[in-house]
Parts: C-alpha cells; sequence; structure tokens
C-alpha cells in the first residue's frame, strides 16, 4: 500500500506546523522547513533558487516515504507557484492546503520574532516582507484553510475532511480503566489533544482486580475529559480478543512500556482508600 502527501504552505507563521502537528498520526512522517534546514539543508539559505532545492529534496523525501507506505505530511512556505508545480510532478499523490491567515495576523503571532527582525532589516529576503509569497489562484486544486478566523481544531476538521484523511473518531482506546490512572491519561491525552477518541470500557465482572463497575469507570472517565470536547467514553462487552483486517486503513498500537509499567494495582488501593470512589458495590 503506498502512502499520500499532504503539503501544507502559506507565510511564516500562518499555522502550517501547528496544524501538520495535529495531523499527524502513527504511521506519517512530518516533514518540516525549519527542522529540515537545521538538518538536512544547512547549505540552503532563501533565495528563489535555494528554496527551491530545499523543495526539491523535501519531495523527493516524501515521495520515497509514500513508496514506502508511509503517510507524510509536509510544512514548508512553497512560495512560488512554480515549486508547487515540481511538487506536483515529483510527487504522486499530494494534496496542497494553504494555510492562509492576513499578514498582519502572522506578524502579530510572531513565534520566532523573525518578522521583527526583517522589518529591521536584520533579516533579508524574508517571505511576506521583501520576499514575495504568490498566493494561488482559486480553483487551482489547492485547499485553503483560514486560521484568523477559524481555530486550529475547525480547520483539522476541514482538511481531514475535505482530503478524505481519515474517518473520525479516529482512535479507540479499549481497556478495563481499573480505574483511569495517569500512564491511561498520557497516551489518551497525546492523541485526543488533536483528534477525536472513544474510550471503550471492557464490561468487566467484579472482582479483586475489578473493584469498579462499568458504570463507575464511566462516570469517572467522563468526569475527568468534561471540558475535552474530543473524548466520547462508551462501554462495551467485555471482549478479551481483537481482530482486525489487514490493510483496510487500520493500525494496532501497543501502549508504550513505560507506560505500562505505570502500576494500576496501586491506583486501585489509593482509590479504594478516598471516599469518592470506594464503590458502593465493594461494602454490600
Ligand atoms: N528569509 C526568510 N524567509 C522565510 N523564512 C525564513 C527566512 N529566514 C529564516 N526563515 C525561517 O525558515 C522557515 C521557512 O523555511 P521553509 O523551508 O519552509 O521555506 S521555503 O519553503 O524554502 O521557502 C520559516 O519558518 P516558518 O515560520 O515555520 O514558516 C522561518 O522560521
Ligand atoms: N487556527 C489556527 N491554526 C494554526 N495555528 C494557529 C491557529 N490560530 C492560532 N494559531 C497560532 O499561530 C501560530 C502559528 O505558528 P506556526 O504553526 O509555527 O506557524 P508556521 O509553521 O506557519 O510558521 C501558533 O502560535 C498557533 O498557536
Amino acid at each position: 500500500m503506498v502512502g499520500e502527501t499532504t503539503w501544507l504552505f502559506g507565510l511564516p507563521c500562518s499555522g502550517k506546523t501547528t496544524l501538520a502537528e495535529g495531523l499527524v498520526g502513527p504511521k506519517t512522517v512530518h516533514l518540516d522547513g525549519d527542522y529540515l534546514r537545521d538538518t538536512l539543508n544547512t547549505d540552503l539559505g532563501f533565495s528563489k533558487e535555494d528554496r527551491t532545492e530545499n523543495l526539491r529534496r523535501a519531495a523527493g523525501i516524501a515521495e520515497g516515504l509514500n513508496k514506502q507506505g508511509f503517510d507524510v505530511v509536509a510544512s514548508f512556505i512553497t512560495p512560488y507557484e512554480s515549486q508547487r508545480e515540481m511538487i506536483r510532478e515529483k510527487v504522486s499523490d499530494v494534496a496542497f492546503v494553504h494555510v492562509k491567515a492576513p499578514i498582519d495576523v502572522c506578524e502579530e503571532r510572531d513565534v520566532k520574532g523573525m518578522y521583527e527582525q526583517a522589518r529591521k532589516g536584520k533579516i533579508e529576503n524574508f517571505t511576506g516582507i521583501d520576499a514575495p509569497f504568490e498566493v494561488p489562484e482559486q480553483g487551482e486544486g489547492v485547499l485553503e484553510v483560514q486560521t484568523a478566523m477559524h481555530s486550529k481544531k475547525e480547520n483539522l476538521k476541514e482538511i481531514n475532511m475535505e482530503l478524505n484523511r481519515q474517518s473520525e473518531p479516529s482512535h479507540v482506546f479499549l481497556g478495563r480503566w481499573q480505574p483511569l490512572h495517569d500512564g491511561h491519561r498520557t497516551i489518551i491525552d497525546s492523541v485526543a489533544d488533536n483528534r477525536e477518541v472513544v474510550v471503550a470500557i471492557r464490561d468487566t465482572e467484579l472482582s479483586e482486580k475489578n473493584p469498579f463497575t462499568a458504570q463507575e469507570r464511566k462516570e469517572l472517565i467522563e468526569d475527568v475529559y468534561s471540558n475535552h470536547p474530543n473524548v466520547e467514553v462508551m462501554i462495551v462487552p467485555d471482549i478479551d480478543t481483537v481482530t482486525v483486517g489487514r490493510e483496510v486503513g487500520y493500525s494496532v498500537v501497543s501502549v508504550p512500556e513505560e507506560i505500562a509499567e505505570i502500576s494500576g494495582t496501586e491506583t486501585r488501593q489509593e482509590y479504594e482508600q478516598c471516599e469518592l470512589l470506594t464503590g458502593k458495590h465493594l461494602s454490600d
């Protein structure tokens, strides 16, 4: 199975990196202008020729990764139409997203203080100040997202929907959650900050290792995530085997070791001592 590339382009501080980080999944590689320029492309500056070479290399890596089955999210200014044309020719399955915000908003954000330096003449050829950004014509097969008018969440939703990149929710976390502890929260949060998730609670029989009813665990998790719009909680039967089709768009991810080590037993003991969750059934 080959992968696909989503190429985000736009002015400095328009929101390319921020949105790219929200689009990466477990089998996605993120190629970012800043990172590549700090590593592979330290020999390049910001003349038109150097930018084209920077983007030629990035496009080559993206195509190579796609061929090996990885999806790529690329975030580069990509200021010239001729450069976007070159990328179209080099990357077989590429979708362009123009990350758009008015220049004064970008300048106001000035995440790295570069606009200020460019205004003072300390940086030359700065895109939007003294180097051009060619705005794509309408109907050029480019999706446009407005980051000054819409939130990051709305932008991500639009990109995913328009490019058909994923159906929502994107992740299901299946577990006993007896009870939810910091390790669980770390893995759920790492995805839920950017994607919609379902926390599925196995309806286990009560025992020493399973002291909380499914309803109690559901209420606890809903309470913890009450302000988090991306988390949906549901009770499912006591599933003990998960079977997934091959190459039909799923990936199965195991919990990282350092998180697996966080002890559920200790957490249960702590909860049993606190009034909030003594669990009426335990004293019945
Ligand atoms: N002169 C000049 N013009 C534009 N940008 C500059 C310049 N000098 C340094 N930087 C920093 O480099 C980041 C852009 O690199 P890119 O590789 O995305 O640029 S390009 O596509 O090759 O035009 C860009 O990062 P982003 O703000 O994330 O876009 C800047 O931080
Ligand atoms: N809707 C939005 N999408 C993306 N970024 C946004 C949005 N609204 C505000 N921002 C902010 O704009 C800034 C964009 O910075 P960054 O992602 O580094 O831009 P770029 O990679 O284009 O230079 C971040 O501080 C981010 O929090």
